[in-house]
């Protein structure tokens, strides 16, 4: 998927197919059974409305010419139970077809969701989430509609179309030509508007997605944007996505909106044509009964067909939708189980990259340039150099979460593309740069690293990291509630939850990504004589721009420009007067000056 923000539109040619409604189809085929009573239901109810034109035709053309006054009240009691049966059978279908749609939306909104947790790290590069978001709530949602009524008013209609036409007919063939004569002219209409009402309402919902992932990323970066005082520049921008939305909403209604009037049009002629034919009949093989009961049919008939161009309005704009609901469902996870993948065995922690090339785009330059390194089981690896020098990215390919240009990463001589991402992942210990805190409380957070721990093994590992001290001190210690991305807590505190979680696995490779740039120095020291004793024995890597953490590795490699340029300890480093001797002078001489 190319690069994405909020004011680039998605792209529009994606063709028209019908197998998406195939596809649709599918996620209702499950409720076949209530879908079969439903239709029944209202077929029942359909033929009860179409009789009361019949029954008045009786009363007319019979109990009232031979004062039958019985028979007129059998008719008058025959129409109110077609009615009251209508109006029961309506009830049902309402009750069983918004079940019916919420469930498929349930369905299909599960189906995207699991989708949405397999794919990879460069999927969310690329798109804004306000616009996977839109993806998930409102364009799910927006089948709402089509799923409730939609498909079952579908097919009533169509067949209540048939069953007048099946009166009319019984009553007079020459008024039921007639009044089918304006159907061609509709199809021709619907025929020609399709084209320009869907390519209106595709672009009216790329700037529905555009509008909420510029909202979506304001929320994100309201405290920047209220720092800079950038409000009025962001005013401006969210007035102009949110003027594209209504001027392209406004377009898209205009062009849904056109085939009413075309309706209305011919089948309101072909009426009249019906009354002046009828009219001109009277008496001539035509009786008044026949005329009224004809045109209380000829109401009847329009009515599905105002109804199956409602569905078609829908089906329009729910088509839009599709295509994104599904082009997000068949969205590639690149980064899956490979055909034979096989359960990693028990780590031991040796790691061996292999003439490794990484681009994060095929098309892009090259991030890491043939990178080659042997770690052995229980070492403890640090990772410096300058920012962008391609440190985060080559613990990311460790865990697999972005695959080798070329080259091979091996973990205990398994390339970790042949086993299953499962096994692999679930043996390492990740604390990302981005820490991030989920709503819940402390105690929920760190037991994300092990689903199944006890409250005891999570305050040995909040303890093991430091962060035991300062959660006592909260209201509720470890129950107290914290909202999404752990705005209540300080960064380094979050910090110290997300190191907390990654212990807790008891990983045998643990991978820090600046694990503790944001915690105070005190704590840090602290911290850092109990994680030599957690890091002995196993394999690890900490990247760190604070030198002073990571002296004590057995070995720092030195990353510049995607390449290893140093590596060996502290020492040897310092005497080679390299990169390394460089920085950590710099970093000793800062120190110094404060
Ligand atoms: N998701 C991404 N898509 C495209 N390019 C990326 C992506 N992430 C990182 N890069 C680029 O890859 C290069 C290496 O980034 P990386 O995050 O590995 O650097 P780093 O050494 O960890 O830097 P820092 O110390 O600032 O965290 C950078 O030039 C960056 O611009």
């Amino acid at each position: 998927m190319a690069r994405n923000k909020y004011d680039v539109d998605e792209d529009l040619e994606i063709e028209f197919s019908w197998e998406y409604t195939k596809r649709l189809l599918a996620y209702v085929k499950p409720y076949k059974k209530e879908m079969i009573i439903t239709l029944i239901i209202m077929i029942i109810a359909s033929i009860a409305s179409l009789l009361s034109p019949y029954l008045v035709k009786i009363a007319m053309d019979t109990s009232i010419p031979n004062k039958d006054i019985k028979g007129l009240i059998g008719v008058c009691a025959l129409i109110l139970l077609t009615i009251v049966i209508g109006a029961a059978c309506m009830v049902y279908k309402i009750k069983t077809m918004t079940y019916v749609g919420q469930s498929v939306i349930k369905n299909i909104r599960t189906d995207i969701f699991n989708h949405l947790q397999r794919l990879p790290f460069s999927y969310y590069d690329d798109k804004p989430h306000g616009k996977i978001l839109v993806r998930v709530v409102n364009y799910v949602n927006s089948l709402s509609d089509l799923l409730s009524n939609g498909l079952i008013n579908l097919v009533t209609d169509l067949l209540s179309i048939f069953v007048i036409i099946g009166f009319m007919l019984a009553i007079n063939v020459k008024l039921t030509i007639v009044c089918m004569l304006g159907l061609p002219f509709l199809i021709l209409v619907v025929g020609l508007l399709k084209k320009v009402q869907r390519r209106t309402t595709q672009i009216f919902s790329n700037k529905q997605s555009n509008l909420n992932a510029y909202i979506q990323e304001s929320i994100s970066g309201m405290k920047v944007t209220q720092a800079f005082t950038r409000e009025k520049t962001n005013a401006e921008k969210f007035r102009k996505v949110s003027d594209e939305n209504r001027s392209t909403w406004m377009t898209a209604v205009r062009y849904q909106m056109l085939l009413w009037p075309a309706i209305d049009n011919i089948s309101v002629i072909t009426i009249s044509f019906v009354y002046l034919i009828g009219v001109s009949s009277i008496g001539n093989g035509i009786t008044i009964g026949t005329l009224i009961a004809f045109v209380g049919y000829i109401w009847r008939f329009w009515n599905p067909i105002v109804n199956i161009s409602n569905f078609y309005n829908t089906l329009i704009m729910a088509m839009a939708y599709l295509e994104r609901i599904f082009e997000t469902l068949d969205e590639p996870v690149d980064i899956d189980n490979l055909p034979g993948a096989y359960k990693m065995p028990n780590i031991n922690g040796h790691v061996e990259f292999k003439d490794i090339v990484f681009k994060y785009d095929d098309d892009g330059r090259e991030i890491l340039k043939k990178v080659s390194f042997e770690v052995k089981p229980g070492e403890n690896i640090a990772l410096v150099g300058p920012t962008g020098a391609g440190k985060t990215t080559i613990i990311n390919l460790l865990s697999r979460f972005y695959d080798v240009y070329s080259g091979e990463v091996l973990v205990d001589g398994n390339n970790v593309r042949n086993v299953t991402l499962d096994s692999l992942r679930k043996q390492m210990g990740v604390m990302l740069q981005d820490t991030f805190i989920f709503s819940g409380t402390i105690m929920d957070n760190i037991r994300y690293g092990k689903l199944d721990a006890t409250d005891e093994e999570i305050i040995r590992a909040a303890k093991a990291v430091k962060a035991h001290d300062f959660i006592v001190t909260l209201k509720d210690g470890y129950y107290t509630e914290v909202n999404e991305r752990g705005s209540r807590l300080s960064v380094g505190q979050r910090q110290l939850i997300s190191f907390a979680r990654a212990l807790l696995a008891d990983p045998k490779i643990l991978i820090l990504d600046e694990a503790t740039s944001s915690i105070d120095t005190k704590t840090e020291e602290a911290l850092q004589i109990g994680l030599d004793r957690l890091l002995k024995g196993r394999t690890s890597f900490v990247i760190a721009h604070r030198l002073s953490t990571i002296k004590n590795a057995t070995r720092i490699m030195v990353i510049n420009n995607g390449q290893i340029v140093e590596q060996g300890n502290h020492d040897e480093l310092m005497e080679l007067k390299g990169e390394y001797y460089e920085l950590y002078s710099s970093q000793y001489d800062m120190i110094k000056a404060i």
